[in-house]
């Protein structure tokens, strides 16, 4: 039997140790707080986050991080892609040479502008051909009813993509293997941003032909910037693109498009912090993806203008009057 450490117990750490289960893995998930993880052992409901849905009984949880690391065939990691380094520096040494690494997360290294493979592989010390991403259209709440979902598994070693590939395929949960992880993390990090600018002319009162304006030129930018990092151009137009763009820009459980929403709403950044309880990664990584593009000399207009409102505290209405008012260009370039 596949042995699975899933390593979070938020939304999404959650729903993937279900699903898990549910595909016939021993799963443990490990959580930071006692309380809930006894919660989750016990009653089998993780009352924080998903408090509707029972788990599978056989889903064990533990505070202990050796005790679910110990004999894993998969590491899944699914904690704020900002903690990662910090998180997985204590889990490095419990690790075995057998494990291979999931990365769950979407987001992209403040600082470093690595993405979360590359924080993987440099603190775990271990070969592409042991870390996968997953990414693609996955609304926690969406899956937590098992609602139909596809995604895709991504890893340099095809075969290994495969194994995760068999590990979480359900009836309701559907993984393509990939072997481009740069277009896969970068499809998944970029559209947090790009929901977050969705979410803005949302609030703002926008309609539709704004929204798919700021979809197909964030997904735009997308391709653009993973051309340069030697992505796949195909893989935009896939799940862990344009799939998880459309997923993210529609819908209101999407914890960035609503933190748009609410800014695009007039309410201050502090105030629409304070109203997010979870983690809204496009928040910090529309920094670090300007950078990263910046640094490869790459134009990304739409990830500019958020980092405009939510880290300068521009106006929504005068940034995407600026966006307007652009030069024209082709729409190919
Ligand atoms: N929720 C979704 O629908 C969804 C779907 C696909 C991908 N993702 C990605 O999965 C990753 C995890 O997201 P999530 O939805 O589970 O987030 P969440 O906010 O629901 O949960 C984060 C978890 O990380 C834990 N954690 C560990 N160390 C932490 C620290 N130092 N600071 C704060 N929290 C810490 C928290 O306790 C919590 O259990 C993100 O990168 C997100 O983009 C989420
Ligand atoms: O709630 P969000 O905005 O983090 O989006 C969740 C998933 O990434 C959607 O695929």
């Amino acid at each position: 039997m596949t042995r699975c450490a899933v390593m979070g117990t938020g939304s999404w750490g959650t729903v993937f140790a279900m699903i898990l289960a549910d595909a016939g893995c021993e799963v443990t998930l490990w959580g930071r707080r006692q309380e809930l993880v006894d919660a989750i052992d016990r009653d089998h409901v993780n009352r924080d986050y998903l408090p509707e849905l029972t788990l599978p009984a056989g889903i064990r949880a533990t505070t202990d991080a050796a005790a679910a690391l110990a004999g894993a065939d998969f590491a899944v990691l699914s904690v704020p892609s900002q903690t990662l380094r910090d998180n997985l520096a204590l889990w490095a040494p419990l690790i075995e040479p057998q494990t291979a690494l999931v990365s769950l997360m979407k987001g992209v290294e403040l600082g470093t502008v690595k993405r979360m493979s590359e924080v993987i592989a440099e603190v775990a010390g271990v070969g592409p051909e042991r870390v996968v991403v997953v990414s693609g259209p996955n609304l926690a709440g969406e899956i937590a009813n098992r609602q139909p979902a596809a995604t895709v598994v991504a890893c340099a070693d095809e075969e290994v993509a495969k194994r995760f590939q068999k590990a979480c395929h359900t009836p309701y949960f559907r993984p393509y293997t990939n072997t481009d992880v740069v277009g896969c993390e970068l499809g998944g990090a970029v559209k947090n941003v790009i929901g977050l600018a969705v979410g803005m002319a949302n609030g703002m009162g926008l309609g539709d032909n704004t929204k798919a304006t700021l979809i197909t030129r964030g997904l735009a930018e997308t391709t653009r910037l993973g051309l340069v990092l030697g992505a796949d151009p195909h893989t935009f137009a896939g799940l862990a693109g344009m799939g998880d763009l459309v997923a993210t820009c529609s819908s209101p459980l999407s914890r960035n498009n609503t933190f748009g929403t609410n800014l695009g709403r007039g309410m201050t950044l502090a105030e629409t912090i304070a109203a997010t309880s979870q983690t809204a990664e496009g928040v910090k990584s529309c920094e670090s993806v300007l950078d990263l593009a910046r640094r490869n000399g790459v134009e990304m207009p739409i990830v500019e203008a958020v980092v405009d409102v939510v880290h300068k505290g521009r106006p929504t209405q005068e940034v995407l009057k600026g966006l307007m008012a652009r030069s024209a260009k082709p729409e190919r370039r």
